[in-house]
């Protein structure tokens, strides 16, 4: 008899969903364990006015939602950490020690998020801030997941992210790229937290081959970056306060210690 347990079979185990919002041009990211009888979730850089729209999905799929994540403190919108805390019960907040941020959780370099059999590596990408992270998934037991890596900022689609605040260092960001993105095996998918262009997904290869500004040496990228001439964005005087206590912008004592318990 045929077997038809094959590796397509074994790779759908993890559920994944690309989600978009327009107004910031921001990628929140869905990942769960269908495989495990919980099927636990979990959103990678969920924005206040989408979250609405991320519980309804999560309810739709019948998931367990136990983390929302940042891949780093958000200048140009208010993440939905701190808002899906108080509506979905058991939710735990995520985000780099290296960040300064209220959250439940603080990661660094080399801890694995688990959601059911899969996990998330914690890669430290500092550059575009100074605690930025790249989550990459890794396998369950017994199960391939497909390779990918959440680059929030740090590595855009023919891009990277702007180096000129929050203790950027354009330095700092061409060697976390190099180091800890473009050693990754060159068919990882690169899921950045934003796109202006258009772009939904590429690849490690691509990305060494194509991206104009992580190609050339550490001189010229620097160059590069100092010449961005990019505007402050819009948000960032009310965004990185608030997102530096998991985007609540209720200040109370009561939320702030229930955002840090
Ligand atoms: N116009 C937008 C902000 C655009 C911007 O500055 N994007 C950041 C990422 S959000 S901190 C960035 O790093 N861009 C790099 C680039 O090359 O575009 C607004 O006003 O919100
Ligand atoms: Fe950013």
């Amino acid at each position: 008899m045929m077997d038809y347990s094959t590796s397509s079979d074994l790779t759908t185990k993890l559920l994944f969903r690309q989600l978009f919002e327009k107004d910031s041009s921001t990628y929140t990211y869905l990942l769960a364990d269908v495989g495990h009888p919980d099927k636990p979730a979990l959103l990678i850089d969920p924005v206040d006015k989408t979250v609405d729209r991320d519980i309804s999905l999560v309810k739709d799929l019948g998931l367990r939602l136990i983390y929302a994540i940042n891949t780093h403190v958000h200048a140009d919108h208010i993440t939905g950490t701190g808002l899906l805390k108080t509506k979905v019960p058991g939710v735990k907040s995520v985000i780099s020690k290296a960040s300064n941020s209220k959250a439940d959780m603080h990661i660094e370099a080399g801890d694995k998020i688990y959601f059911g059999d899969l996990f998330l590596e914690v890669r430290a990408t500092p550059g575009h801030t100074q605690g930025c992270v790249t989550y990459v998934t890794g396998d369950g037991p017994d199960q391939p997941t497909p390779r990918m890596a959440f680059t929030g900022d740090t590595l855009l689609i023919r891009g990277c992210g702007r180096t000129d605040f929050q203790g950027g260092s354009s330095h700092q960001l061409y060697h976390s790229v190099h180091s800890q993105i473009f050693t990754l095996p060159k068919d990882t998918y690169i899921y950045p937290a934003h796109d202006y262009k258009g772009f939904t997904v590429s690849t490690v290869g691509e990305e060494i081959q194509y991206n104009p500004r992580l190609t050339k040496g550490e001189e010229t990228f620097k160059s590069i970056m100092e010449n961005l001439n990019l505007p402050y964005p819009k948000m960032i005087d009310v965004a990185v306060p608030a997102n530096l206590v998991c985007g609540l912008q209720d200040y109370s004592a009561e939320s702030v210690a229930a955002t840090s318990k």
